[in-house]
């Protein structure tokens, strides 16, 4: 049942959206820079079900492939360059999913040329270049086009529904983790991942998740302070790492916030191993592993109750909460929010008793009521909720109030930065363009 849910999920939402209304005559027009993998499901698709977005265009760096694209995706127009559509009058806004070393100079040009920008994230190549971006006096004059950092996870209900319920938790938090693996052999060996001068590497892509989520739960303000990374070089199977030394294929990150709680992020491109012990060791160790996305906050104890004894020694009820969030960053194909408080009863130093009680939670949509139920569809994803609210910020609509802004993300390139030098990389590099 939980499987045949999930691939109706799935359907719905990646494949074929079951609405297709028509579109309205102010639908924003929008332009693919780059015949990317990722625009059918991040754009393509979610602009199915939106009738205020119509796919217009898309570029490539070769018409050919442009073509073929535009026929496979049913995109009427086909651009020989990322400049010739920026110059196409028609176009409102664009959609750029190019390596991430192209992602300041592409959204630049396209801020000039008075589009709206939806930008893949890592929003730039480092926090230079995000500074630099989202300062810009073309990004913070009156009425400037819209910006925005793709990260589609936060506009899901069920980040937001987790987020509440680690917001409204008692006591303090005392450790936040996330993680987030792609399998071995998920990426090709040639993926523009693994090559520095794209801006490639773990920290820069599944790792950007945790690095963003770990702020989301911290509140967006925090400045996290890597104490201890450990990063794996590409495996013998890729490029060798003697010839992209400065790339992350796995990383381990702790960091401590200014009040020294523990923060923790794992990411991986080529995650193997893990698998049990059945299987002979040297398989194990290459055979790719699934894990799901997590992400967990734990919080300090909390006294419930002291119960006062004849003997003098109260009895002391304390509950340790944890929150966890399975699948975050696909949480649409399948989710879990698990609220567990961990209860002690206490006299003195001794445990008289301890138990568990954990609540599970799903939020396929806002919760009932909620005026933005009325709107969001149980199969909407990540990608649609994104596109909803990128469309509402520029149709001037109150939308969901999910955004990412331009403070939060130069503050996740900048962690991004301190993270690759205490690793004792270089953060990734500049392009040459400016305006
Ligand atoms: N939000 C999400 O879930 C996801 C986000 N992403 C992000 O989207 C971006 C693109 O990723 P993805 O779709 O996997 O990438 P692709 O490998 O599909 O590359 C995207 C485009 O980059 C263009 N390109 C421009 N210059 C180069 C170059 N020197 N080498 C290779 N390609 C070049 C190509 O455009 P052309 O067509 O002109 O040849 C290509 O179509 C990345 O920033 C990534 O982080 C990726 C996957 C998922
Ligand atoms: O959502 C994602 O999943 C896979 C990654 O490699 C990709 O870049 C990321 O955005």
């Amino acid at each position: 049942m939980l499987l045949f849910d999930s691939i109706l999920r799935v359907y719905n939402s990646v494949i074929s959206p079951p609405i297709t209304p028509r579109k309205r005559d102010d639908a924003i027009r929008i332009g693919l820079i780059g015949a990317s993998n990722i625009a059918p499901f991040s754009v393509i698709t979610p602009a199915k079900s939106h009738p205020d977005v119509i796919v217009a265009a898309v570029a490539a760096r070769d018409i050919k492939r442009a073509e073929a694209y535009a026929r496979r995706y049913g995109i009427p127009v086909a651009h020989s360059t990322y400049q010739a559509l920026l110059e196409d009058p028609s176009i409102d806004a664009v959609y750029i999913a190019l390596p991430n070393s192209h992602h300041y100079e592409w959204s630049l040009r396209s801020i000039q040329a008075g589009k709206h920008v939806l930008l893949e994230k890592p929003s730039c190549a480092n926090a230079t270049e995000a500074k630099k971006l989202f300062k810009h006096r073309l990004i913070t004059a009156p009425n400037a086009p819209v910006l925005l950092e793709a990260f589609h996870y936060q506009f899901h209900p069920a980040w937001q529904t987790f987020l509440s319920q680690v917001h409204q938790s008692p006591g303090s938090i005392e450790s936040v983790s996330s993680q987030f693996y792609l399998p071995r052999l998920a990426l090709g060996k040639d993926d523009i991942r693994f090559k520095y001068s794209l801006a490639g590497g773990c920290l820069m892509d599944v790792a950007t998740y945790c690095v963003s989520s770990v702020r989301q739960i911290l509140g967006r303000q925090i400045r996290l302070t890597p104490v201890e990374v450990y990063y794996r070089p590409l495996s013998i199977s890729r490029n060798s790492s003697a010839e992209e030394p400065q790339i992350d294929e796995g990383v381990t990150a702790t960091f401590l916030t200014p009040d020294s709680k523990a923060v923790r992020i794992q990411g991986d491109l080529a995650s193997a191993g893990g698998l049990s012990s059945f299987l002979p060791a040297s398989w194990a160790k290459v055979l790719p592993t699934l894990r799901w996305p997590t992400s967990k906050a734990v919080f300090e104890p909390v006294l419930v109750e002291s119960i006062a004894q004849e003997d003098g020694v109260p009895l002391q009820h304390l509950s340790k909460r944890s929150v966890t969030i399975w699948n975050h960053i696909f949480p649409f194909i399948y989710h879990r929010i698990d609220t567990s408080d961990q209860h002690t009863l206490l006299r003195g130093e001794e445990v008289i008793k301890s138990w568990n009680e954990t609540s599970y939670q799903k939020a396929y949509n806002w919760p009932g009521g909620d005026r933005r139920a009325a709107v969001y569809k149980d199969w909407w994803s990540t990608y649609r909720c994104q596109l909803e609210e990128f469309i509402n910020k520029i149709k001037g609509r109150q939308g969901s109030a999910v955004w990412i802004d331009g403070e939060e993300s130069i503050a996740q390139m900048e962690t991004i930065d301190r993270t690759y030098e205490k690793a004792g990389l270089e953060p990734r590099p500049s392009g040459d363009f400016e305006i």
